[in-house]
């Protein structure tokens, strides 16, 4: 049996952001994928997403200026969009399988455990000093009648033709950033939803806000709605609800994500896990001695999200390597969804402090701005909350969210005042980054 210093299970963003730092190294490295080199968020996360998110944002951006020095808005063209995104991405896997190789051992196949410390591969089994787990999550499949009809993001972010009628089941990130997405390029688009509401990690205000764009631009939800069978007809596909039924040329199951642990064979160790991934200590060990677990596959509070992954990544290669011997602390995490408008946040969500008197919330429309209005943006919002007069949330909804968003996160994770930042910093103008000092107290 071959042993090895470290056994990377998985190439995603985590398990790459170690990799690369343990290449400066002189430790064997393992490293095993059992499928797209990269992972979810370079091939069919993240990266193709904001991609011909790039398009799409064009065409609703010269919607929006309809009559306001726009006569002809732009139309989006998908097989053409479609040819450009999977020129870019096609390669990527194998290029990142390429630059894994030249500094490691890798095995291309699942990786399973065989016991606490042996894993088996392709019919090879190994040992390590630190066995890493960074295997991510993959879509939930709704488990009803017709579930073989049933697409998931992994498809439609390579979808050459653009069905004409699109219904999502699902209304968190993928569902809604997707819809926006399909919508823009033409298609007729229904969201089924099961619950009274979309997203859950913005102000119920965003939410609702958002839902009336998405609505205004031709979309349809249907709320408290559960999807009971998907069947075939002549012409096309019928989506039955308890509701009523929706015809569809294509349906996408955008009902959430479950972590990537069946294929570890788990119960052939002492690794503790639950339906929101494998369990950790403050140091990223599992239950086992030597076995760590990091990224989406890590059951934990804070999001599921690309720089979560690899800043566990980093972290655990601090530690591993003797450069800390202390507890993971996260810092403060900015969280957007890339639809249009856009929703984004940072730190404390003013929903949840509402009438607690500790808590300062102020709301400041942004429309009036010539940047924005020159956009004919009428949406714009930004939320901002105090605690003993310091910034320790922020959230907006508008064009521009996510990018606005990012001008508060020194602020509140640097626990930065109103002083001493327009003492240090003077932004861009005119920029929403010029507006933050006028807004801190
Ligand atoms: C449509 C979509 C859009 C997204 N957009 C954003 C965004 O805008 N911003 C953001 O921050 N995040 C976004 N995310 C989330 C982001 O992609 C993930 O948080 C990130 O990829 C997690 O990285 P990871 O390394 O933990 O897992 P992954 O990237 O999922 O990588 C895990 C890898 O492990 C492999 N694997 C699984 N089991 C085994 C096994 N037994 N043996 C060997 N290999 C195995 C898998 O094949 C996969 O390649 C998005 C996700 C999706 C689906
Ligand atoms: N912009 C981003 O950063 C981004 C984009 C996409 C994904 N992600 C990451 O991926 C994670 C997963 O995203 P997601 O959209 O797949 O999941 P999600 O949890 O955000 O949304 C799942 C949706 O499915 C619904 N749902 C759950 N079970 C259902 C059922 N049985 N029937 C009908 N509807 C059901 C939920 O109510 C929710 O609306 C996110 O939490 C995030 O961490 C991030």
């Amino acid at each position: 049996m071959k042993k090895y210093d470290d056994i990377l299970i998985g190439s995603g963003p985590a398990a790459y952001k170690m990799a690369n730092l343990l290449a400066k190294t002189d430790r064997k490295v393992l490293v095993i994928e059992g499928f797209e080199y990269g992972g979810t968020c370079p091939n069919y996360g993240c990266e193709p997403k904001i991609f011909l998110e790039g398009a799409a944002r064009t065409v609703l951006q010269s919607q929006q200026l309809l009559g306001r020095g726009i006569s002809q808005p732009a139309k989006l063209d998908w097989e053409a969009l479609m040819q450009t995104k999977l020129k870019r991405f096609d390669p990527w896997p194998g290029e990142t399988r390429d630059i894994i190789k030249k500094s490691y051992d890798i095995e291309d196949g699942y990786a399973s455990f065989v016991d606490n410390h042996t894993i088996t591969v392709n019919g090879h089994q190994y040992r390590a000093d630190h066995i890493i787990i960074a295997t991510g999550q993959t879509p939930n499949i709704l488990d009803i009648p017709g579930k073989e009809y049933l697409y998931t993001s992994y498809d439609l972010l390579s979808l050459k033709e653009l069905p004409q009628r699109i219904t999502i089941i699902g209304a968190g990130f993928v569902g809604l950033e997707l819809a926006t997405l399909v919508a823009a390029a033409g298609a007729e688009v229904t969201i089924v939803v099961h619950s009274d509401r979309v997203l859950r990690e913005f102000t119920k205000a965003e939410d609702e806000v958002l839902v009336n764009a998405m609505k205004q631009r031709g979309i349809k939800f249907s709320f408290n709605t559960d999807t009971q069978k998907v069947s075939q007809r002549k012409d096309g596909l019928l989506v039955i609800t308890n509701h009523g039924e929706v015809q569809a040329d294509y349906v996408l199951d955008a009902t959430g994500r479950h972590p990537n642990i069946e294929k570890l064979a788990l119960e052939n160790t002492d690794i503790e896990y639950d339906r929101h991934g494998i369990n950790v200590d403050d140091h990223l060990m599992t239950t086992v001695d030597g076995v760590y677990a990091i990224g989406d596959v890590v059951n934990r509070k804070q999001p599921k999200l690309t720089p979560v992954a690899e800043f566990e990544g980093q972290y655990l290669f601090d530690y591993l390597t003797g450069k800390t011997d202390q507890d993971i602390v996260y810092p403060t995490i900015g969280q957007a969804a890339f639809t249009f408008p856009e929703v984004a946040r940072a730190g404390v969500n003013p929903d949840d402090v509402t009438g607690d008197s500790q808590y300062q919330v102020k709301t400041v429309s942004l429309k009036y701005g010539s940047l924005y209005a020159g956009q004919n943006d009428q949406i714009s919002t930004l939320t901002l909350v105090f605690k003993d007069q310091q910034l320790v949330g922020a959230s907006e909804i508008g064009d521009y969210a996510a990018d606005d968003i990012n001008n508060f996160l020194p602020i509140i994770g640097l626990k930065i005042n109103g002083d001493e930042y327009r003492q240090k910093v003077m932004a861009i103008y005119p920029t929403l980054g010029d507006k933050v000092a006028g807004l801190l107290p």
